[in-house]
């Protein structure tokens, strides 16, 4: 069996090199040729599968490490019967700890409390249902828009955008790229909406670029630089606005799910996939190949004002001013475009917020809640937490 894969897939010849030759090519550049002998495709979001990329290929199977799907032409590859499968949840965790470092992060700037705030979260499946657990554990009130969600579970409490546009404080986007239809989400972020921003109002975007207006956007904060603005996801990338790149207080280069922990889970779950597909034993288990986190254990021996500690053991484990700075010098280095597609291929390593078990001399239980509830693995002193 011949599998081509997307060379920033990790974990790919401790998953798939029982199962034959292992190809590796930078996704972006995929083309049909050197796909003439593979059997299986394995991508990540930038290349785009379709009639160009498989017809006349022998390819039998394509996994994406992903959640998005928006890359792949799944009615086609069902058409052809190729089999399909993407990594649904895969790095919902590390979107998570990348909004909370950016909501601290804001905190901080404002000297104000987390739940001072209220989110609006718009797009409530694996990440955005995520993102609300944990802020509500955290005491930040959510308001959730999600039509289709509200449609199908008939949920009452569910708000439309304009109404989560005009009450929240926050305003999170993890809506996929929908091109058509009734709840379409291509500049769901529209001119209008942007305009209707409030001054002091946080938009952090982590979905897909093209749901917000760029252009819109960077008007807005041209003319009146009253809003915070934390970009992961940009339209055109790798070769994205670089004026609104520098007018966002946070820019970063679709890396909020680039965790570790997400992508090698997304390796295992299209493993599994594939096996599945043709009848193979999946014998590899992702815990036998996940390396130790090189920080494991943070110990508060007193008692430390929750939000302070909160911010410190957020920040050990992953602080988005680092992913900013990086864009910033990696852009300085190569331009735009590569600098962009070079920070995604050599991200530093970054752990999830559960992967650092947090110890307490005392069990108080402000603080203990605290940790637990962002995230963090704990343990009271003498205990195994
Ligand atoms: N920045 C990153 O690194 C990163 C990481 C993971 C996922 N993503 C993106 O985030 C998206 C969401 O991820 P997910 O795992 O939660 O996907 P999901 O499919 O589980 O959830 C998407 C949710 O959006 C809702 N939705 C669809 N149309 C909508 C609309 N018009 N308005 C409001 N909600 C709408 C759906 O009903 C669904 O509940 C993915 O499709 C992917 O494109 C980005
Ligand atoms: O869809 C996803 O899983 C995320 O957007 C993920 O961060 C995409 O990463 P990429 O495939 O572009 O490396």
């Amino acid at each position: 069996m011949r599998i081509v894969a997307d060379e920033n897939i990790p974990l790919i010849e401790e998953f798939f090199g029982d199962h034959g030759e292992i190809v590796r090519l930078p996704g972006r550049q995929m083309c049909r040729e050197q796909l003439m002998q593979a059997d299986v495709l394995l991508v990540r979001s930038v290349t785009r599968v379709n009639a160009d990329l498989l017809a006349g290929t022998r390819v039998k199977f394509v996994g994406t490490a992903t959640i998005g799907v928006d890359h792949v032409d799944v009615d086609w590859l069902r058409e052809q019967g190729i089999g399909f499968a993407s990594a649904p949840g895969s790095n919902a965790e590390s979107v998570v700890d990348y909004v909370l470092s950016g909501l601290l992060l804001m905190s901080e700037q404002d000297g104000e409390t987390l739940n001072s705030r209220t989110v609006g979260i718009v797009g409530a499946g694996n990440v955005g249902s995520r993102l609300q657990a944990r802020l509500e554990a955290l005491d930040m009130p959510c308001l959730i828009c999600d039509p289709p969600r509200a449609e199908a579970e008939g949920r009452e409490d569910f708000v439309d955008l304009d109404t989560l546009i005009e009450r929240a404080d926050v305003i999170c986007l993890h809506t996929p790229l929908i091109q058509s239809g009734d709840h379409a989400t291509h500049h769901l972020l529209n001119a209008e909406r942007i305009d209707a921003l409030r001054p002091d109002q946080i938009l952090i975007s982590a979905g897909r670029g093209e749901c917000v207006d760029t252009s819109a956007l960077r008007r807005r904060l041209e003319t009146r630089r009253d809003l915070r603005v934390i970009l992961d996801v940009w339209e055109q990338e790798p070769d994205i606005d670089e004026a609104l790149c520098r007018l966002v207080d946070i820019a970063t280069p679709h890396v909020a799910g680039y965790s570790l922990d997400g992508k090698m889970l997304g390796t295992d779950m299209i493993h599994e996939a594939m096996s599945r597909h043709f009848g193979l034993p999946a014998r590899k288990r992702l815990g036998q190949l996940k390396p130790d986190s090189w920080l494991r254990r943070i110990t508060l021996t007193g008692w430390a004002p929750p939000l302070e500690a909160l911010t410190l053991c957020a920040r050990a484990c992953y602080d988005i001013r680092r992913d900013a700075l990086l864009l910033e010098r990696y852009r300085r280095h190569y331009g735009m475009a590569e600098g962009f597609d070079r920070m995604r291929k050599e991200y530093p390593p970054r752990r999830e917020f559960s992967t650092l078990r947090v110890s307490l001399k005392h069990n108080a239980g402000d603080l203990r809640d605290t940790i637990v509830s962002a995230g963090f693995s704990l343990r009271l002193a003498g205990k195994q937490g």
